[in-house]
């Protein structure tokens, strides 16, 4: 089976946990973009979505899917979305898509996170994937030398403006032991507007797609 293939799939099985709720969270990315194509097929009672990009914003109205403000939705039983890296404890790195950090509010606002993955993306220790820091565009290097002492290789992310209107640093060279730790010091960087370590709020339910089915993680 293709990566892609493997997407799908995992990206059915979703389709499990959404099938009582009525208005959901939707997150952002090839996996993600499974699983707004197969919530166009769904017989449920689905009013809404909350989204965490403006290009799920898109895929969700064009199935015709409302995208409801979150200031408007309040708590949101159940977020699904995708993951660059994702460990046994649940923690993620996320951020590839650029998405981080309104993917880190709706993951915040709902019960539960549903985490979808292929099984290339599960791993022990996170941090082989590079760590994207979404920064305002007047501290890029000031964080940047920052994140050099904690350890960090720093790149910029060229060409790629969040829908924030922020920049992306691409952190290579972690070895991320203490993702919560980790977390909280990035965060405490002046300039920081989110970094891509989800472990404060960790996903619920890990799903993670391989030729030979989805296993949930325990
Ligand atoms: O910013 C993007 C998100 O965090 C995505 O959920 C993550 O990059 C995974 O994307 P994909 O499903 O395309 O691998």
């Amino acid at each position: 089976m293709t990566q892609d293939e493997l997407k799908r799939k995992v990206a059915e099985a979703a389709l499990d946990y959404v099938k009582d709720v009525t208005i959901l969270g939707v997150g952002t990315g090839s996996t993600v973009n499974h699983f707004i194509d197969l919530l166009a097929d769904l017989k449920g009672g689905i009013e809404g979505a909350v989204s965490s990009s403006e290009a799920s914003s898109e895929r969700l109205k064009k199935i015709g899917i409302p995208v409801l403000d979150l200031n408007a939705a309040g708590t949101l039983d159940v977020y699904v979305d995708g993951a660059d890296e994702v460990n046994a404890a649940k923690q993620m790195i996320k951020g590839g898509g650029a998405a981080l950090t309104r993917e880190k509010i709706v993951a915040e606002a709902s019960r539960k996170f549903v985490c979808i993955v292929d099984e290339t993306k599960y791993v022990d220790v996170l941090g082989k994937f590079p760590l994207p820091v979404e920064v305002i565009p007047m501290a890029r290097s000031l964080v940047a030398r920052r994140l050099v002492e904690l350890g960090g290789t720093p790149v910029w992310r060229e060409n790629c403006v969040t829908d924030n209107g922020n920049v992306i640093l691409d952190v290579y060279n972690l070895s991320i032991t203490d993702p919560v730790e980790l977390e909280h010091r990035i965060n405490d960087i002046p300039g920081v507007v989110c970094n891509g370590v989800f472990a404060l709020r960790p996903a619920d339910v890990v799903l993670i797609g391989s030729p030979s089915g989805v296993r949930t993680l325990p």
